[in-house]
């Protein structure tokens, strides 16, 4: 059996003429935290409704913990927790009260409602109507509600959209510990880089339904134009220094914008600066479309 928890390959989906999903081969490892990125529209929600045996493939096939998802639907499904397109529930009760319903439909042990909750953070909060809830709260029982089937892997489609910084970190640190400490393989999708960049293992971007990289963060790292802005005392002088030592280096406003590449790294612009007193520097993070450029040599969709 392979190491991976997903492996697809060729997986396609078509609606009418436009190919939503092309061809593409998700490689996820198992006990990781993988990061689907990818614009709007790019087909992340379609590949995800696949994965979940919610839609039909045209072309292709999914392999999930080693078993075929068109052959063993119903065992592969059992231990798998989900959230797509916002958590459900109902507002009127509590969080207590949704998850014992999910227990009685699924014949599921109640006594795992508590430490569910409480793996969320909503222990406190449990009698209280959900109606009432913030949107990261909600987002936390709607984990919760895909926790109580106990899974080995988690699917989760954009579970930090529309979420404030402190939802944002909230989910993130959710993550962490149920890969961490509870071994759970998260797939999680997103179409913001940096909401995901801190806490994926391995990622995946797909662009017009066609998956344009798939490696380790460090290696997409290695790929993502890094940017410096530096401000000396004299910039016009460090500007000549830096363009004729070859340096892709732009006066923007008051700082200096020099792109590293292999050629010119970080090290190499300190060292060509030291004659000249740095004010301050910092370094840009890539954005995902930095990346796209990058990767496609053309625009992302966002
Ligand atoms: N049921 C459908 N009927 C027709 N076209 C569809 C359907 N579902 C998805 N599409 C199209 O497939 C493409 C991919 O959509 P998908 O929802 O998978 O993208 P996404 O990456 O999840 O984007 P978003 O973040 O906006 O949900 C889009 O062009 C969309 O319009």
């Amino acid at each position: 059996m392979s190491n991976y928890i997903i492996e697809t390959n060729g997986l396609t989906r078509r609606f009418g003429q436009h190919v939503s999903v092309d061809h593409i081969d998700l490689r996820v490892p198992e006990g990781k935290i993988y990061g689907f990125l990818g614009a709007n529209g790019a087909g992340k929600t379609t590949t995800i409704r696949m994965l979940l045996s919610l839609i039909r493939a045209d072309e292709g096939s999914v392999q999930i913990m080693g078993r075929s998802l068109e052959k063993d639907r119903e065992k592969i499904l059992r231990n798998i927790g989900s959230l797509v397109e916002g958590p459900s529930y109902y507002g009127h009760l509590p969080a207590y009260k949704n998850l014992k319903i999910i227990c009685k439909l699924m014949d599921l042990p109640e006594e795992d409602i508590d430490k569910v909750l409480d793996i969320v953070r909503l222990a406190p909060y449990k009698k209280q109507t959900v109606k009432g809830y913030s949107l990261g709260m909600k987002q936390r029982l709607g984990i919760a509600q895909a926790l109580i089937r106990r899974p080995k892997l988690l699917i989760l489609d954009e579970p930090i959209n529309g979420l404030d910084p402190a939802g944002i970190q909230e989910i993130r640190n959710l993550m962490l510990s149920l890969c961490h400490e509870q071994g759970i393989t998260i797939f999680l999708s997103s179409h913001i880089l940096s909401e995901i960049q801190s806490i994926a293992d391995e990622i995946g971007i797909i662009q017009n339904g066609k998956l344009i990289f798939q490696d380790s963060i460090q290696e997409l790292e290695k790929k993502s134009p890094t940017k410096l802005f530096v401000r000396t005392e004299n910039q016009q002088e460090a500007f000549r220094v830096l363009s004729s030592s070859g340096a892709d280096v732009v006066l923007q406003g008051e700082e200096l914008l020099i792109s590293l590449n292999g050629q010119m790294d970080q090290a190499k612009v300190f060292h060509l600066l030291q004659p000249f007193s740095v004010q301050h520097m910092r370094e840009s993070t890539a954005s995902l479309e930095d990346i796209f450029l990058a990767l496609t040599g053309t625009e992302g969709s966002l």
